[in-house]
């Protein structure tokens, strides 16, 4: 019942081209609290464009994430450091077009909340240009002062610690954080000031489950969203193209719940292999024009010429015509055609006609002619 309230703002325009799929409930923060106060997992997933975006709103998942994996994921860049603020509205927007109903958050990119003013300026940005809900931003201890003036503000911040992507160039690399008793108590007690300066979740990456579990416990007023961090959390995460199976190098802490990777790969083998063999497309892929209308095109063009002419001339390849038209109808039509282009269609037809069988052309003029000769 919880999740039919509340059906308001951008769920009001779910029901346009862009989404075909059911009207549900528009995801707010109250009933993010609500799904952690029942103890229902919340389900969040990243997406990077409008396909994706769409996918957030037909599976029914809590959150959408415009993550800043989108730089590797969808971009290419080596790591998250290179996406930039614009690079990330222009996505958000996007997602947003597909991705209705949950509740969409962005990533704040790596640069862009060094302070706390420039995270109220970015994150503003996000919110009135992006369209997101509410931004998400990697670290601890440092960006407490930051969290608070952005909630204060009325901006909603998801915290972000254990694994920070932003950081793998300090790190050297993405590796599992948490694993000695001084990391783990640094990221356990990161995620308590996080709570405190009014973050409404906190995503905890790649660390022990238990440590995970810690945490979640401890943080009594917020869910706490893990991936790769077990199933002692109230909620989780995962970037959507791992969970499809389109990934180069998913996380060892992620699932490939499909293997659309390879689905792609054939199909579109197939349509290369289909083109080479010319079995691509066929009739009921194809569009056809009414004979009568084809016979006029003919005869406004001056393509009812001798065989020796057409074949001087590469603009002569002609279309199929498959529609049947009923014999009268198309009598009177050609009749209107040809009053209309009687000179041309006389100096054209006094010629020799291609006489190839399965030319349309050849079955045009005989009609042509028998109107031309009962009239
Ligand atoms: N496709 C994808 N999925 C993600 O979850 C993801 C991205 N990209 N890009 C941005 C960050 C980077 N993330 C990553 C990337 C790699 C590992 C990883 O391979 N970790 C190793 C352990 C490495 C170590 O501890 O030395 C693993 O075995 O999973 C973890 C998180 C999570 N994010
Ligand atoms: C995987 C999630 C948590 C993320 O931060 C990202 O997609 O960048």
């Amino acid at each position: 019942m919880q999740r039919m309230k509340a059906i308001t703002g951008r769920c009001m325009s779910s029901h346009n081209a862009a989404n075909k799929s059911p009207l549900r409930a528009k995801m707010t923060l109250p009933m993010i609290r609500q799904l952690y106060k029942d103890g229902k997992p919340i389900t969040m997933l990243t997406a990077y464009d409008f396909p994706t975006g769409r996918l957030c709103e037909s599976s029914d998942v809590d959150i959408t994430l415009v993550g800043d994996s989108l730089a590797q994921v969808c971009l290419g860049y080596d790591s998250t450091v290179q996406l930039t603020l614009d690079e990330m509205i222009h996505h958000c927007r996007a997602v947003g077009r597909g991705s209705k109903s949950p509740l969409l958050l962005a990533d704040m990119p790596f640069g862009t909340y060094f302070s706390p003013e420039e995270a109220i300026r970015n994150a503003a940005r996000l919110m009135r240009e992006g369209g997101v809900e509410g931004v998400k931003l990697e670290g601890g201890a440092e960006v407490i002062e930051t969290v608070k003036r952005l909630t204060s503000y009325g901006i909603p911040v998801m915290g972000h610690v254990g694994l920070m992507p932003q950081r793998h160039v300090a790190s050297g690399g993405y590796h599992v954080q948490g694993r000695n008793a001084k990391s783990a108590r640094t990221i356990f007690h990161a995620a308590v000031h996080l709570e405190r300066a009014g973050a409404f979740a906190i995503v905890v990456e790649a660390i022990p489950a238990v440590i995970a579990t810690s945490i979640a416990k401890r943080v009594q007023n917020i869910p706490v969203i893990g991936i790769g961090a077990g199933n002692g959390v109230d909620g989780q995460v995962l970037v959507v193209s791992d969970v499809l199976g389109i990934s180069q190098e998913p996380p060892k802490f992620s699932r490939q719940f499909a293997r659309v990777g390879e689905i792609a790969q054939t199909a579109i083998g197939s349509y290369a292999t289909a083109v080479r063999n010319k079995d691509f497309p066929r009739q009921a892929e194809t569009f056809s024009i009414s004979r009568e209308q084809l016979l006029g095109f003919y005869q406004q063009t001056g393509q009812f010429q001798t065989r020796s002419k057409a074949e001087g001339s590469s603009s002569l390849d002609r279309p199929s015509t498959e529609e049947p038209a009923a014999e009268e109808s198309l009598n009177r039509d050609t009749a209107a055609v040809e009053s209309s282009n009687e000179e041309a269609a006389t100096n054209n037809l006094s010629e020799e006609i291609d006489p190839r069988d399965e030319d349309p052309m050849v079955h045009l003029r005989s009609l042509f002619n028998k109107h031309k000769h009962t009239s």
